[in-house]
Formats: C-alpha cells, structure tokens, sequence
C-alpha cells in the first residue's frame, strides 16, 4: 500500500503535526508513524514497525516516507532502523527525489553514507545539479592573482610600484574613483568602471603622508606574457589601491576625464562589472581596515604598515603584538549568517524587513556570528531572534565578500521547526511567510509582486533565486 491519501488530515511532513482528525485509523497510525521518522523517535518507529510492518515504505504527503523525514532531518537511528528492516531506498517523492539525495542537499553525510552503501549504484544527478548551480555572488569574483609571497618582497613591490604598466586604483574616504564615459563601456556592460590610473598621475599623492597604499595582486595570465617593460622582467602588471582623506582631485593629473567619486552600496558599486566589484571588495575592506586601526590595538602605540598593506606593525618594540598570532595585526573580516528559511511544509519562506528599509523590501534574515559560535547555531540564534521562529537542519550554499566595511556573509537554508512569527520590534519590523509563487512573481516581475527584494547584486536574492531553482519541498 502506497500513497496513501493523507493531505486531507493537513500532516505537516517536517514538524509532524496533525492540524484536523484523521478519518481513518488506519491514516491515523501512518501520521504518527512518519511523525516520529520525522523527529527522530526510533523506538516509536520500531515498535511500530512491529505492529504495522505495512509502515515500511508508505508515503505520506507529497510522497514523503519515513525514510525520507528521518533523512531530511539527519535522524541516522531512524535511518538504521528503517534499512534494517529492508526498505526501499529507491523510492522517490513528487519532486523525483530519493531519500539520498535529501540527505545529500541537506548536508548529512553520515546519513547521505548510509544510503550510498545500502544502494551503490544510484544515480543523483539532482543533488549534482543543485550544487553546480550554487550563484556566483557579486564582490566574489576573484579578478586578479593576490601573489601573498611577493607581499614580503620589498625590492619587488617597489620596482612595481614605479612601473608605468602598473595599475593604481583610487580611493577618497573609502570611495572609488570610476568613470561614466561611454567610451570606456561597452555596449550592454556594467554603468559605470574603474578609473585606471599610471604612476605619473599618482606620484604627488603618494608622497603625502595621509595616503594608504595596498598590493592588490596581479593581473591573472593565460600563458606567460613576453617582459613589457625594460627592467621589469616578469611582465606581470600589478595592481595597486590607494585610499587618501583629503580631497585627490587637485593633485591628480588626469586629461580632459569625467571622473567621479562614488559612494557605498548602492546603487553606486552596484553598477560595477562583477570583475570590478571583486577588486573593489578586496581593496575596501582592506583600506577600510588601514584608516580604522592606525594605533596598535594591543599598546596604543603607533604602527608601521608592511607586507603590501596586509599587516600593520607596532612601533613599540616590547609590545606583546610581536609575539605569538595576533589578529590585530592583520586586515579582519567579520563573518555574517544570511540564511533563507524554508518553511516546514516545503513551499513557503521567510522574509523580514529591517525599519531602516525602503517601503515594500523583504529580505533574508542575517547577523553576525558571535565568538565562539559556529555557523549553523548562529543560523538558530539569529533567527530565534528576529523572528521567533525555531530552525532544524541548516545547508550551507554560497559566500559573499560585502565591503560595507568588511563582512563575509555566509548564506545559507534553513528548515524551519515552528511557523508562528514573534518579531523582535527593534531590529525587524515585520516577518512574513511568502509563498513559491509570490516569490517567483517578485522575481518575474509580475504585475502586482507582493513584496520588493533586494537587487540581484546582494546574497539575500541569490539565496532566495536559489531555492526556486530547486525542486519543491526540500
Ligand atoms: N548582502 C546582503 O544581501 C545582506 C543582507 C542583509 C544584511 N547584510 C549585512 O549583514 C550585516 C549584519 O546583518 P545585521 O545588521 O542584521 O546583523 P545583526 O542581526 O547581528 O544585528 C546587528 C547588530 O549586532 C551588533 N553586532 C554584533 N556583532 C557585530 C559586529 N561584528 N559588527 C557590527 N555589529 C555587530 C550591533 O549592535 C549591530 O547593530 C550588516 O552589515 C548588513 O549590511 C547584507
Ligand atoms: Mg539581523
Ligand atoms: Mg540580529
Ligand atoms: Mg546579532
Ligand atoms: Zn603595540
């Protein structure tokens, strides 16, 4: 016996809840049954397998067994007790899935392991898919080679820095000096681009004492290029930043260019081409660093900036900063949870909106993770929260350097184990749960979209992009 009509009793697949009368006992044994799969009750599952051995491999909602369930939630016991007694691992839901790759998109490989070996010829090309779609987030794209060991090689560093094939990019306040001219952009390209600048044009800045200098790293090559320039043997055209606190303009030496300054996020770096926008999350979060730590953090003392820009030393020569690892010497980088909760039933998400939002945005949960937190509890917390929903299983799918001044955000998804929403009112106004077909009538643009979401260049869309891609009720 197989698919049973269960949808009548609303069974919720994840958090096994019933939410009307069973109309039969027969479908009121098969609730409970997938219920306990669902959160982990092996002895529940045993003794009822005894009893009800028909149990095995019945599905519930949408196709769902309890092999299934217990998979999606990694509940290996479960999972041990089900193979024991010969299910079927073949089986698939409505969506094509078997109960492998679930355990394969969630992330738990000790279940994903047990489900290989049981059935080693199965084909997953699903999860495959899933993966080799993961976005590629705007600011990530890594354009140039950094070339760390050269950061230490001061006599290099410095014949680059002379080099009329080398490339400055510049920075007022932490905004990058770019171009709107139609002859530096192609046709259908970004909107706006980097002002590239010679060592002539930037000789009188560098000297000044406020200015910031940082080895990018090097343009990537193909194959080894023929030497450019005499004394400069290796060829390789190196890209500086520079970021100054007074106003550049009358010191640079630029023809007739329409150049400007722009300002962080958006829209402004937003119009970048997505090769520019690496570049920029590298040098921003690395100048934003030099202006933010100027004094040892450990003594008070000033500092000497060394390796390219990368680290900063104390001028105090019994500072305890010289010993040991110390990560007040060195560019930091925050990291952020931003995650996309999906909702028990598979086919709704959760979005909130921040007070400080533009009328009409919804967008992914996120904060930082707190010291000695790993990803997946700050993905808990931060949810519990902002929106007093509780989280079980959580997958992690793509990163995204954000410049604003230097945090990596980890995106994730996140199954939801409750659905009722508690703002927290301070940080987040309001949280809703939005439907598969809301969002992708955000996305398509439809006529009357319900909500607004952030453009394509932030995670949050990417992330919410992603789960539409996937097949539903994961
Ligand atoms: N790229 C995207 O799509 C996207 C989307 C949402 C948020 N973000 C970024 O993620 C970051 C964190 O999100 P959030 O504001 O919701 O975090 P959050 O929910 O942790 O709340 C922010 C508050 O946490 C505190 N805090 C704790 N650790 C901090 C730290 N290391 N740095 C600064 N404040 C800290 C501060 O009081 C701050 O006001 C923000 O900077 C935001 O710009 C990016
Ligand atoms: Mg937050
Ligand atoms: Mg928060
Ligand atoms: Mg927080
Ligand atoms: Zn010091």
């Amino acid at each position: 016996m197989r698919d049973l009509p269960v949808h009548t009793l609303g069974y919720d697949s994840c958090v096994g809840t019933m939410t009307s009368v069973a109309t039969s006992p027969k479908e009121q044994i098969l609730v409970r049954f997938l219920d306990g799969a669902s959160r982990g009750d092996g002895a529940l599952v045993s003794s009822m397998l005894l009893q009800a051995g028909f149990l095995l491999n019945v599905s519930g909602d949408d196709g769902w067994t309890a092999l299934m369930l217990a998979a999606r939630s990694g509940h290996s016991e479960v999972v041990k007790v089900l193979l024991s007694k010969g299910c079927d691992t073949s089986l698939v839901n409505k969506s094509g899935q078997t109960a492998y790759d679930i355990a394969r998109f969630w992330g738990h490989k000790h279940v994903a392991g047990l489900l290989s070996n049981s059935k080693p010829g199965d084909d997953h090309q699903f999860l495959d898919k899933v993966e080799a779609e993961a976005p590629e987030n705007f600011f990530s794209r890594e354009s140039l080679d950094r070339r760390c060991e050269r950061r230490t090689d001061g006599k290099w560093l410095e014949a680059k820095r002379r080099s009329p094939d080398s490339v400055y990019i510049l920075f007022f306040n932490l905004n990058p000096l770019v171009t709107s001219e139609a002859e530096e952009l192609g046709v259908g390209g970004p909107d706006i681009k980097l002002r590239r600048l010679r060592v002539q044009s930037v000789q009188d800045l560098l000297a000044k004492p406020g200015t910031t200098l940082v080895f990018l790293g090097v343009e990537k090559q193909v194959s080894p290029p023929p030497p450019s320039s005499p004394g400069d043997e290796d060829g390789l055209t190196v890209w500086f930043a520079l970021n100054t606190d007074e106003d550049p303009t009358e010191h640079l030496k630029l023809s007739g260019s329409s150049c400007f300054f722009v300002k962080p996020p958006m829209p402004g770096l937003f119009a970048l081409s997505e090769e520019e926008a690496g570049v920029i999350a590298q040098a921003r979060s690395v100048l934003a660093w030099h202006s933010r730590y100027s004094f040892c953090p450990t003594c008070g003392s000033k500092t000497r900036v060394d390796e390219g820009g990368y680290k900063r030393t104390c001028m105090k020569e019994d500072c305890p900063s010289h010993h040991g690892v110390h990560n007040t010497c060195y560019p930091r980088v925050d990291p952020v949870v931003i995650m996309l909760v999906i909702h028990p039933g598979g086919n709704q998400c959760l979005l909130g909106r921040k007070k400080t939002f533009p009328p009409g945005i919804f967008s992914c949960l996120a904060g930082f993770i707190e010291p000695g937190e790993g990803i997946e509890d700050a993905v808990r917390r931060e949810v519990e929260e902002e929106s007093g929903i509780k989280v079980g299983p959580v997958r992690y799918i793509s990163s995204q350097p954000w410049p604003m001044p230097s945090s990596l955000m980890i995106g994730c998804l996140a199954v939801a184990v409750s659905t009722e929403i508690k703002v927290d009112g301070n940080e987040i106004e309001e949280a809703r749960w939005f439907t598969r077909q809301q969002v992708i009538d955000v996305l398509r643009r439809g006529s009357e979209p319900a909500f607004v979401l952030p453009p394509r260049q932030a995670i949050a869309h990417q992330l919410v992009k992603h789960w539409i891609g996937m097949n539903a009720n994961l």
